[in-house]
């Protein structure tokens, strides 16, 4: 099993046995951790200066503590905390034995040092560190309850040859010697003779596949035979619309590929962050196969006197469900207005691994009568065509996920979120080889607030790793080139760390990921499918963790329902990785004859140290705070537009603010923080900093806005900055909308 790597090999029986619900115990170990990780703090990270956007860069050699000092060891059996305090400062305590607790903020009072790491609170002589127990008043984590789940299962591939189909035997060699690929896929066989015979068809087969050569196969054959041949003057004769720019990019790169032996058809593509008028050019010149994001297709379907569709044979319309969804839906009808205008009879074909409500909306693209097909497994386990016109609405929420693929999840209360993702990361990257990971979070924001701070605490000069944790990010509010390269860099690295948004989520094949961690759940079971078919492809391995915390539960029952069957990785395994790291150690190097008390103290210990380096990182100057502001602001508006139906399990008022600002590294929850639209008072919006309102959504209005802003964003707290960004981008040619 994938999850017992994780398992550190402390000894034949001393892995650690934790009970969640001990956690509650504050002890003196764990606010010597606080101590021990404000002393680093003070000699190291104050001594790196902060980068533009306010946390610690990497620093260089000689900014780097000395060796011994940073990691000094202190005796378990003695105390730090019973240090002897200076004395003057020892007149300010009371003669009163102090609580534990207490004892920690007088010792950091006394400390001049201190002033550097807490708050100032209340003038000079009150500097006191705000980091509470990371293991203090966390709800408990109760048992899951994990449905039982039949799980639909596809198989990837059949013994069938390309060759046995009636293909130009040119197409059959570019298969095989260019894109490496001699046997057809489940989807592939039962697709492409449907789709060459002319039949219009939806398409629902899981992720990876291979639905892009399942529709690129029968159109490139059907292209290269046209009579008299196809002229580049023609225009398009194939138009295929993908909901991302990544997307588009990508598929563009596998029609090269199957055209090269037929290069009198050109493949063009369309998207958002391109210069409107470079795509212009390209469409005055001639584009065969259109490929588009729709944004971009109406942009120039309105301001483009050649782009015409008197030619258009073939609409195909890939992730069609997203598509079809309420955010593209405008834009969809301006399309097919446009193409129904004009042009001989069209074939449609509409692909995604989780169509659902596809057919009742196909009307509105005038399908003639379309083949579903759906791959499944009959009693003997053999794929079969489903040819019914009607789509099974019985079945249509019914989900498969590859059968290779490993579904975790964990359950983290909100304060311990950070350092548990933190700790997953380095158990995967740092302590295992050859992994390459995709987070996704809710919002820009925080891609670019945990890129930041990752970089800064894990992968910094004291990391000591060779090679570096690398960190990449993608979300839709990156310039197009910077997400081009990204997506390029990340698709070929052998190891890495991408954070995203659902940006990533759709049709992205990116080769050799391992693992997808959701960070934030997705808002519906069909993105929580295409999220974690990001791995496990093509009949690959792969894993999956779903972050939820114990409120969120129920989130498991739901996916149930969607025949997705998830397994529980304890919260206590993924940190006790942190025993294999010694930049977080707290008694000293793990030596293997630990009591599981005193480990399991350790681990927390580490993970206290962990936290508050990452605190340390946020409060050390203001432009980080207020990254870490932005950050939790967006996470909040996000959670306030998971749909209706999920509010049960996704509420903000069953959020803790101030855990949850822990989680972004924050000691307090901010004041003035709109997390929710104020009811008949104007005081909450009078406070806020980011003077935004929460706008009151309707359930439409919200999957709309969602929807939208997944491709842009993630999250709709960027709506401004798009604004903004339209009046400025309007003048050169550029589009606003983010696909
Ligand atoms: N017959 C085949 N043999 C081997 N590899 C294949 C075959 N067909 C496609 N592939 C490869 O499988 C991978 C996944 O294909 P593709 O991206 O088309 O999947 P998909 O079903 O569209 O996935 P998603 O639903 O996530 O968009 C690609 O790397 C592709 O090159």
């Amino acid at each position: 099993m994938a999850e017992d790597t994780l398992m550190l090999n402390l000894s034949s029986d001393s892995a650690p046995a934790f009970h969640s619900k001990s956690y509650q115990r504050p002890t003196s170990q764990e606010k010597w951790a606080l101590k021990k990780a404000q002393k680093r703090k003070y000699s190291g990270i104050q001594k790196g200066l902060p980068n533009k956007q306010g946390f610690n860069g990497p620093k260089t050699k000689d900014q780097q503590p000395p060796e011994d000092k940073d990691e000094e060891d202190v005796p378990a059996h003695k105390s730090p905390v019973r240090k002897p305090a200076p004395k003057d400062a020892a007149k300010a305590l009371s003669s009163k034995t102090p609580k534990p607790a207490q004892r920690v903020k007088a010792h950091l009072k006394m400390t001049p040092k201190s002033k550097h790491v807490g708050e100032h609170k209340g003038g000079e002589d009150s500097v006191f560190i705000k980091t509470s127990s990371l293991f203090k008043n966390n709800p408990d984590i109760p048992d899951v309850h994990r449905p039982a789940v039949t799980q639909l299962k596809e198989k990837v591939f059949t013994s069938d040859s390309f060759a046995e189909l009636d293909l130009h035997p040119h197409l059959v060699a570019t298969l095989t010697k260019v894109l490496n690929v001699t046997t057809m896929t489940s989807v592939q066989k039962v697709t492409i003779p449907v789709l060459l015979s002319g039949q219009d068809a939806v398409v629902r087969s899981q992720t990876g596949s291979g639905k892009t050569l399942a529709y690129g196969i029968p159109l490139v054959q059907s292209l290269q035979a046209v009579e008299p041949k196809i002229k580049r003057g023609d225009g398009p004769l194939a138009v295929i619309v993908v909901p991302t720019r990544e997307l588009a990019q990508q598929s563009f790169q596998i029609f090269q590929k199957l055209l090269k032996p037929f290069t009198w058809i050109v493949p063009g593509v369309l998207m958002g962050g391109e210069k409107r008028k470079a795509e212009k050019a390209r469409l005055r010149k001639g584009i065969n196969i259109l490929i588009t994001t729709p944004g971009r297709l109406v942009d120039h379907i309105k301001n483009t006197l050649s782009i015409a569709f008197s030619a258009v044979r073939w609409l195909i319309l890939d992730e069609a469900d997203r598509i079809l969804d309420l955010g593209f839906e405008k834009d969809l009808t301006v399309i097919l207005n446009s193409l129904n205008a004009t042009g001989p009879p069209r074939q449609n074909v509409l692909l995604s691994a989780t169509l659902t409500d596809g057919l009742s909306r196909l009307a509105g693209i005038s399908m003639k009568e379309p083949v579903s097909i759906q791959v499944g497994e009959n009693s003997e386990g053999i794929n079969e065509l489903t040819p019914d016109h009607t789509t099974a609405q019985g079945k249509s929420d019914r989900f498969a996920v590859p059968e290779r693929l490993q579904q975790h999840m964990v359950v983290v209360p909100s304060k311990l979120r950070l350092v548990c993702l933190a700790a997953f990361i380095l158990s995967k990257c740092k302590f295992e080889k050859g992994h390459k990971i995709i987070v996704f979070v809710s919002s820009c924001e925080a891609v670019e607030f945990l890129l930041i701070l990752f970089n800064a605490v894990l992968s910094g000069p004291k990391a000591k790793q060779q090679p570096p944790l690398s960190f990449f990010r993608l979300h839709g509010n990156m310039k197009q080139e910077e997400r081009t390269e990204v997506f390029q860099e990340f698709s070929l690295c052998k190891t890495g760390i991408l954070l995203c948004t659902d940006v990533a989520a759709r049709g992205l094949d990116m080769p050799q990921v391992t693992w997808i961690v959701q960070y934030n759940p997705p808002t519906t079971p069909a993105e929580y499918v295409h999220r974690v078919g990001r791995t496990a492809r093509i009949g690959a391995k792969g894993s999956s963790l779903l972050f939820l915390t114990p409120a969120e539960m129920s989130y498991v029952t739901s996916l149930a329902n969607h025949n997705i069957s998830l397994s529980e990785m304890k919260m206590e395994m993924i940190l006790s990785t942190l025993m294999l790291d010694n930049r977080f150690k707290v008694r000293g190097k793990y030596d293997g004859k630990m009591s599981s008390g005193a480990l399991e103290q350790e681990v927390r210990d580490r993970a206290t140290v962990l936290q508050t380096e990452f605190e340390n990182a946020v409060h050390n100057d203001d432009n980080s705070v207020q990254a870490a502001k932005r950050a939790l602001q967006s996470f909040l508006r996000a959670y306030t537009a998971y749909p209706s139906n999920m509010k049960h399990i996704f509420h903000i008022k069953a959020l803790h603010l101030g855990h949850a600002a822990k989680s972004f590294g924050l000691r307090d929850a901010p004041q003035g923080l709109v997390t929710a639209p104020a009811k008949g008072s104007n005081k909450d919006k009078g406070q806020a900093k980011d003077k935004r309102p929460l706008k009151k959504f309707s359930t439409e209005e919200r999957v709309a806005s969602l929807t939208r802003s997944e491709y842009a964003s993630g999250i709709d707290g960027d709506s401004a900055a798009k604004k903004k960004k339209k009046k400025k981008s309007q003048a050169n040619g550029e589009e606003d909308r983010v696909e």
